[in-house]
């Protein structure tokens, strides 16, 4: 199992990363941070919504940490998108984050009347140098369509809400038909999904959690995760997933517990934008 993935600007991110949503004091990204690092993570999910840039930004620095050692990905919020106010947020995020280059700008979820001009700031930001790869975040296939219409080049990664309760099969379809990264946002459902029983069962086969049999789920189906926890012990559990393999049949009976039900909002139905593709 490959632990990098090489993006089709020719980049390499991680398959594995650590969200860091909810780590909005010093000390709790300090721990985070520290336990993530030392258990191999390199790959950091912030974003400007989280108000943490700046928190994971002194802890790169205070555990001296080089800049090259690290994968971060941000993210540009509803309220800052347009051409002027995305570059402008590129800015406030290279400041936070104390550094001259973002590894993968998100846009964090799409906003119709802002569409082509906050993706053109993302392109014209990577030809700066400002940011090395370009992504899209909560975009339906519906959204990447149209984003083709105008796009100079199209995102490397599509960061989605993904677990086994949403299994989002056509749009990971979807997304590898476009040399397009899936990464799965909640790869836990944010804990929601870790109780049930037919991954308890595949769980004891392994002698391994819920949460290692759901993670390595993603990773067999080439997405890719960015698991969060503020506890050392879970930190350590959600990277051990290397040394054991899922079957065809197990990874089917994973599939199959899909009902479509998410945690966060559906990006159609909250922004009404227009489309033409199924969006399971
Ligand atoms: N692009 C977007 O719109 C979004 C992006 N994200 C990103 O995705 C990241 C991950 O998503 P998130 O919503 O945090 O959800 P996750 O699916 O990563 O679940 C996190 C929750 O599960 C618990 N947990 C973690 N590991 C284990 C384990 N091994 N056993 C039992 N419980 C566990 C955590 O508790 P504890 O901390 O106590 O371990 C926490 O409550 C975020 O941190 C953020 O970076 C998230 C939402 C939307
Ligand atoms: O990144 C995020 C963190 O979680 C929030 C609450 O579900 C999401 O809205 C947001 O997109």
């Amino acid at each position: 199992m490959e632990k990098n993935i090489k993006l089709s600007d020719g980049n390499i991110m991680p398959m594995e990363g650590f969200g860091t949503y909810k780590l909005d004091t010093q000390e709790k990204m300090d721990t985070a941070f520290k336990s993530a690092y030392e258990n191999g993570y390199r790959l950091f999910d912030s974003a400007q919504l989280y108000k943490n840039e700046d928190l994971l930004g002194n802890s790169i620095k205070k555990f001296n940490i080089k800049r090259e050692n690290i994968f971060i990905t941000t993210k540009i919020p509803e309220n800052k998108q347009g051409y002027e106010e995305t570059l402008n947020a590129i800015e406030e995020s290279l400041s936070n984050l104390q550094t001259n280059y973002i590894d993968l700008l998100l846009i964090h979820w799409p906003i119709h009347s802002k569409f082509f001009e906050t993706w053109r700031a993302l392109e014209d930001a990577k030809i700066a140098g400002k940011v090395k790869s370009i992504g899209v975040s909560n975009y339906h296939r519906a959204h990447l369509e149209l984003l083709k219409t105008q796009a100079r080049e199209m995102p490397v990664v599509n960061q989605i809400e993904n677990h086994p309760y949403l299994s989002q099969a056509a749009l990971i379809e979807y997304d590898k038909s476009q040399n397009i990264v899936t990464q799965a946002w909640s790869p836990m459902g944010r804990g929601s999904v870790l109780k049930d029983e037919v991954l308890q069962s595949i769980a004891n086969t392994h002698n391994k959690s819920t949460a290692q049999v759901v993670l390595r789920w993603h990773l067999q189906r080439g997405v890719a995760i960015i698991p969060k926890s503020k506890s050392d012990k879970r930190i350590q559990e959600n990277q051990n997933i290397y040394d054991f393999e899922l079957s065809d049949k197990e990874m089917e009976m994973i599939n199959s517990l899909n009902k479509n039900q998410r945690n966060g909002d559906d990006p159609e139905l909250v922004y009404e934008i227009e489309h033409q593709y199924p969006t399971h």
